[in-house]
């Protein structure tokens, strides 16, 4: 599991482990795994040009220590201070006494010191940070990303948001970020994620003040093998549970049948199937149970999913939803289901959107909605009483309750936005709340395992829905392995 903090709760540990600790061990441990991680980015240390972009803060200050140590090391250190009169003063000492050398923004070398370095530090602002680099730090942030030389950002790129994953102005683009204790949300969640590049954790002991629940977390392999539904050796499909299907319609048979897809691989005994499209499902998948009747007399299911390819036909979503089992609301359901009676069920609820139909349920722009992408999941969650999937580059997963921490899927793959794709996901998710899941694991393993299974369908080559629901198996071997 990944874990990331908020900038409150960072300074509350800190705060707490650095009253343990000698003056200065925390930031000391800071700068020596971060002088290890700019070693290892470099072929060499010894005659490397190194720049550091020096704020006033304490992320400054881990800058100025880590470029101390690898001047020492032979490396051509030198800060460019972005207010030479408010560097941390302890580690600017550091840096001269190691043989590192100083300068301005301003100064008419300092562009092509730019330029010509092999690699940037961007210590210029970390977790005290808010709103967009200022005017006088921006043009270096420009300068480093017009600059060959590998930019290593120190706890995270200046300029992002820490605690939302939001990028108000301009902000450093990383190639790696080395960040201290914990993750921060901004890390993980994008647009901001985009400028983190790789991210690299150090551990500087603050495990032990930080609380047990993060803020927000991504779930690895190991996670989601432990969620995964196994059969037993008494199960049956009962057991294993059936999920409904109340999707597609005349115009959009494709729907049912990609959700049935997704379904049918998702560890659910067996599939039952309701709505117009059943001889294109039955078709594709004899193995699916069809029945003509509405949701609620269709026979036992454990989890129905509705909406997909619905087109106008608000009839079968409502009679889903009136049911007392857990409900998967997606796609066109979303539109026609009666928000009301979202609020109003007592069985769980997960609904699945893309930023679109997210700002639609919401009253706000898809692009506010895919700039403050937590707040959107967050809000959603809140105001429908409902887990919810919020589909994207980094699909996110909140409940209700704002102390369950929201998750972030870190499988996805650009190649997964192609037609048909969110119908797998949702057949897939909805199998395993009729497996016994509950939605916020239901969705997190879904995305996840749909997520690999996009990545190999594709094989960096565009690739259908179908490919993908195909490929679920294989993903599903790989994370139980
Ligand atoms: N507190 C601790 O125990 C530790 C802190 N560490 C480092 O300390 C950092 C936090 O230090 P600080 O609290 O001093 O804060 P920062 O260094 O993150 O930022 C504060 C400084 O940045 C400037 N600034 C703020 N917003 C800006 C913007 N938008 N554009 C340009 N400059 C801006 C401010 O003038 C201020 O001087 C962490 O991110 C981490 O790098 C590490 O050394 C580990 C230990
Ligand atoms: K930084």
């Amino acid at each position: 599991m990944r874990s990331a903090h908020r900038v409150e709760t960072v300074r509350t540990a800190e705060r707490t482990l650095m009253a343990q600790l000698p003056d200065g061990a925390l930031m000391q441990r800071a700068a020596a795994g971060l002088a290890a991680a700019c070693a290892a980015a470099l072929p060499h240390i010894y005659g490397s040009r190194i720049v550091l972009l020096t704020g006033s803060g304490d992320n400054g200050g881990d800058t100025l220590y880590a470029g101390a140590r690898l001047a020492k090391r032979g490396a051509g250190v030198t800060a460019v201070l972005l207010n030479p009169t408010r560097t941390h003063p302890e580690a600017l000492k550091a840096l001269l006494r190691a043989g590192g050398t100083t300068t301005t923004p301003t100064a008419p070398t300092t562009p092509s010191l730019i330029n010509r370095a092999d690699l940037i530090l961007d210590g210029i602002v970390g977790i005290g940070g808010k709103g967009g680099l200022r005017p006088e730090a921006a043009p270096l942030a420009e300068l480093a990303a017009a600059s060959p030389a590998t930019v290593v950002s120190v706890d995270l790129p200046s300029g992002i948001e820490p605690d939302t994953g939001e990028v108000n102005g301009p902000a450093i683009h990383a190639d790696l970020t080395v960040t201290f204790g914990t993750h921060k949300p901004g890390l993980l969640i994008d647009p901001a994620r985009e400028h983190a590049g790789s991210v690299r954790l150090i551990d500087i002991g603050l495990a032990s003040t930080l609380p047990a629940t993060p803020d927000v977390e991504s779930l690895q392999h190991a996670d989601v093998a432990a969620l995964l539904p196994h059969p037993s050796p008494e199960s049956d499909k009962y057991r294993r549970g059936v999920v409904g299907i109340a999707a597609g319609s005349a115009r959009y048979p494709g729907a049912a049948v990609l959700a049935v897809a997704g379904a049918l691989r998702g560890g659910a005994g067996a599939v039952r199937y309701v709505g117009p499209a059943a001889d294109a499902v039955l078709t594709r998948f004899p193995e699916t149970l069809v029945s003509d009747k509405g949701p609620r007399k269709a026979g036992r299911v454990q989890a129905w999913v509705t909406g997909p390819g619905a087109g106008d036909d608000a009839a079968p979503v409502a009679e889903a939803l009136s049911t007392d089992v857990p409900v998967l609301l997606d796609a066109d359901g979303l539109r026609l289901a009666d928000r009301d009676a979202v609020r109003a069920r007592t069985a769980p609820t997960l609904m699945t959107p893309h930023a679109g139909e997210a700002a639609a349920l919401l009253g706000v722009s898809r692009e506010e909605v895919e700039s403050a992408r937590l707040t959107a999941v967050r809000d959603l969650a809140r105001g429908y009483h409902a887990t919810v999937l919020l589909k994207g580059s980094t699909t996110l997963i909140a409940t209700p309750d704002d102390d369950t921490p929201v998750r972030v899927n870190p499988t996805g793959t650009p190649w997964l936005a192609t037609a048909g794709s969110g119908d797998v996901l949702s057949g897939l998710a909805g199998s395993l709340l009729a497996a016994g899941l509950s939605p916020l694991d239901a969705a997190s393993a879904a995305a996840y395992l749909h997520g690999l299974a996009g990545r190999y369908a594709a094989k960096g080559a565009p690739t259908i829905a179908q490919d993908v629901a195909e490929a679920i198996p294989a993903a599903w071997r790989d994370i139980t392995a």
